[in-house]
């Protein structure tokens, strides 16, 4: 068998971060190991920031980034996506009562990780808003914890997780759909050349779609309640 190399940056529970014993858990390592089970491969996961993760897929650190990235246009020119296989949307958050819409955070520090889809939007969508970049999502949460940041942008399946952990933080505003920006789901990149490897993705996510793994690990990092 073949290893597979893929990846991420684990600073996103539940799509990956780093577990009590320093391993890398979470929705994407469980989902790239069943594919690679499906395969008949072996996996390996290399952890780094997430505004490398494109840079490194070129350089042929990995074979794959699996890292709860949009799909969108602009990446696109660089990689090539797999099928989606998780809807996403993303929301504000802030400290629970003092924000109760995006108007609000005019001249507010609202902070993000550097090279994602949340830093193009606030940047472009929202130029009345400080953004502030993180080279992690986590030291961001602690920022906002602290007061240093008035809010946080991010995938909504994400920060829901952190609002039931923090009962002193809440959402400010709707939810936020924005294709242009968000794209049309979360899907894992390839290098454009690498056609064979794609396929083979595609397929084994159709298997573990078809017998039942894919719901299961679902279920056990987004639980519906
Ligand atoms: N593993 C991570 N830190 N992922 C951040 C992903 C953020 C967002 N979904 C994007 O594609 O830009």
């Amino acid at each position: 068998a073949d290893t597979i190399r893929f990846g991420t940056s684990a600073t996103y529970p539940p799509f990956e971060s780093i577990g009590a014993d320093n391993q890398i858990i979470g929705f994407d390592i469980d989902l790239a190991n069943a594919l690679c089970k499906q395969m008949e491969e072996t996996c390996t996961f290399t952890n780094q920031p997430f505004d490398g993760l494109i840079p490194a897929l070129k350089f042929r650190r990995f074979d794959v980034i699996i890292s709860g990235m949009d799909i969108t246009e602009e990446r696109s020119k660089q990689v090539t996506f797999t099928q989606p296989y998780y809807a996403n949307t993303a929301m504000i958050i802030g400290p629970k009562g003092k924000f109760s819409s995006v108007a609000d955070l005019k001249g507010k520090r609202v902070g993000l990780e550097n090279g994602t889809t949340h830093q193009k939007y606030l940047m472009e969508k929202h130029p009345e808003i400080t953004t502030v970049g993180y080279d992690s999502y986590q030291n961001a949460i602690l920022d906002l914890k602290s007061g240093r940041l008035d809010g946080l942008l991010g995938d909504t399946a994400v920060l829901n997780g952190w609002l039931k952990s923090n009962p002193n933080l809440g959402e400010v505003g709707e939810v936020i759909k924005d294709p242009q920006y968000f794209g049309t789901g979360v899907g894992m990149a390839v290098r454009p050349d690498n056609t064979a490897l794609l396929s083979r993705l595609n397929a084994a996510l159709e298997g573990i779609k078809a017998n039942g793994e894919f719901q299961k690990i679902n279920d056990k990092w987004f639980p519906a309640h």
